[in-house]
């Protein structure tokens, strides 16, 4: 070893008194965390009108109404929230947008403004179940390994693949966890493993049915926080959520809110307050607005719910700027200045009274026609700035491109969207990753494999010592038939 002094060191690399000069330190900057070997996929706008969902109840003549002739839309690039009190509709809704439920609906769903194919949907959406359905006897890497080779087409080269999986776990910081059994996560890990198993295919629109339960506040804000990025990533993600706290509620762009069926409130989570004050229901400064909306649409604070369905005409208005309630607001106040007009006056006070709320709504419902977003117009047709064009490169991935013309409703998917194929790999294909994971679980649950070993030995045995040496006789055929019998079955 060379005998090497502290100051030929600092001399060797320029770190002496005169190389001091010299030393640049080099910041390198963090590197964003983005999905980008995921395969590119059409933003998606999501809407539906006039959806009734009903059920028959015991005896058949008795048909419940789920939900009510609901309208909404949900938009790509947002995080969307379904609230309402329990019991109100929201699960149904979900299932019946994400295509869960296909039966006893009435009204239609349009997806960027067509009618919504339902095959060509379920490639382009995903629904992340509030029960993580995992296989714990898996890896992280493992799961995720399964996934891609089931949900990706022979087209993705291994290396491919695995860059997506790095890509996707590292976004997803389960990079260090990716040699973790998937039972031994974290109920945070489980949840983002879920997200991270369907990121594989890269859908634009993903259903999360009450993503933040049995979290903590902070995994909860993690969670939300996620969603949240994967919205602003350019998809349109919606999740139904229970009472968020104020800090988790002010990160979802977009507020829909049910109420025994029907809506109550769609928009902007930012003019929940000031709308809602507009129908002199103020929420307390003190109050988180969330908490607010549902003690109002439980009838808490009196029974609004109709006056709030008729204001936002179930779910057929937006909410999205002060501008589309300014009507509502202004007529109010002019009905707030003529009914004290009115008892100063010493009027009639029945006339008070009777305009209160049945004959403003009449008013503020003109006024609104024409000021606030009509979705279901809209959604007729895809609006000049929305409209896009998805054609398909030599590699057949989706591009997509934004058509000025108004006429392009019709926009072109990926061959791998449209195509007829309900899975995007062969079934053999799909056989034999199955069975590769199933050996891998039976190889790991050493209780069951021993089990299932003492088993056929003790059938064999059995069977062997019960038609003991009678393969000779010509008089034991029955026997020698039967010996056959329990030998197959077994
Ligand atoms: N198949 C069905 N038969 C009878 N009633 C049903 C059926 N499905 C849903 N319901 C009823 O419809 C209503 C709405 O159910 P849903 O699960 O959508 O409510 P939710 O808003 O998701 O409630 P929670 O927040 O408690 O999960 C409930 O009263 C439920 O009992």
């Amino acid at each position: 070893m060379n005998n090497y002094s502290w100051e030929q060191f600092l001399e060797n690399n320029n770190l002496g008194n005169g190389g001091a000069a010299q030393v640049k330190p080099q910041i390198v900057p963090a590197q964003p965390k983005t999905l980008q070997h995921l395969p590119k996929r059409p933003p998606v706008d999501l809407a539906f009108h006039n959806l009734t969902y009903r059920v028959k109840e015991g005896n058949r003549s008795n048909a419940k109404t789920i939900l009510k002739g609901v309208s909404g839309r949900l938009r790509s690039g947002e995080l969307t929230a379904i609230m309402g009190p329990s019991g109100a509709g929201k699960s149904t809704l979900l299932n019946i947008l994400s295509g869960y439920k296909t039966s006893n609906i009435e009204g239609s769903v349009t997806m960027n403004g067509a009618e919504r194919n339902l095959s060509t949907f379920r490639k382009l959406s995903a629904y992340i179940m509030q029960d993580n359905q995992l296989h714990g006897n898996l890896t992280v890497q493992e799961a995720m390994t399964v996934a891609t080779n089931l949900k990706l087409s022979k087209k993705f080269t291994k290396v491919e693949k695995n860059s997506m999986i790095d890509d996707i776990l590292l976004t997803l910081s389960l990079s260090e966890h990716r040699n973790t059994m998937t039972r031994n996560l974290s109920g945070g890990q489980k949840k983002r493993l879920s997200i991270a198993l369907e990121l594989v295919s890269n859908p634009p629109i993903m259903f999360f049915d009450e993503p933040t339960s049995g979290l903590d506040s902070s995994t909860c804000f993690q969670c939300i926080h996620l969603l949240k990025m994967l919205a602003a990533g350019g998809r349109t993600v919606i999740c139904t959520i229970h009472q968020p706290s104020a800090r988790l509620f002010e990160m979802f762009d977009q507020l829909y809110t049910l109420a025994d069926g029907q809506c109550v409130y769609q928009g902007s989570t930012k003019q929940l307050v000031p709308f809602l004050s507009t129908l002199n229901l103020e929420c307390p400064s003190y109050h988180n607005p969330a908490s607010y909306v549902i003690e109002v649409s439980c009838g808490e604070h009196g029974d609004h719910t109709r006056k709030l369905v008729e204001a936002i005409d179930n779910g057929k208005r937006d909410i999205r700027s002060s501008a589309d309630y300014a009507g509502l607001k202004a007529r109010n106040d002019l009905v707030k200045v003529q009914n004290l007009k009115a008892i100063l006056d010493k009027n009639d006070l029945s006339n008070v009274s009777g305009s209160k709320y049945e004959d403003n709504l009449t008013l503020n419902n003109g006024l609104l026609n024409g000021m606030v977003n009509d979705i279901v117009k809209d959604t007729n047709g895809l609006a000049p700035q929305q409209a896009m064009v998805v054609t398909t490169n030599e590699k057949g991935d989706a591009m997509i491109d934004v058509d000025k013309s108004d006429n392009c409703a019709t926009a072109l998917l990926s061959e791998e969207i449209t195509s007829p194929e309900r899975y995007p790999t062969s079934q053999f294909h799909q056989f034999w990753v199955v069975l590769k994971r199933t050996l891998l679980f039976s190889y790991r649950d050493w209780t069951l494999m021993y089990l299932r070993l003492f088993a056929h030995l003790l059938v064999g045995f059995l069977i062997g010592a019960l038609y003991y040496d009678i393969g000779n006789d010509g008089a034991q055929v029955l026997s020698n038939l039967g010996f056959l019998f329990f030998t197959c079955c077994s």
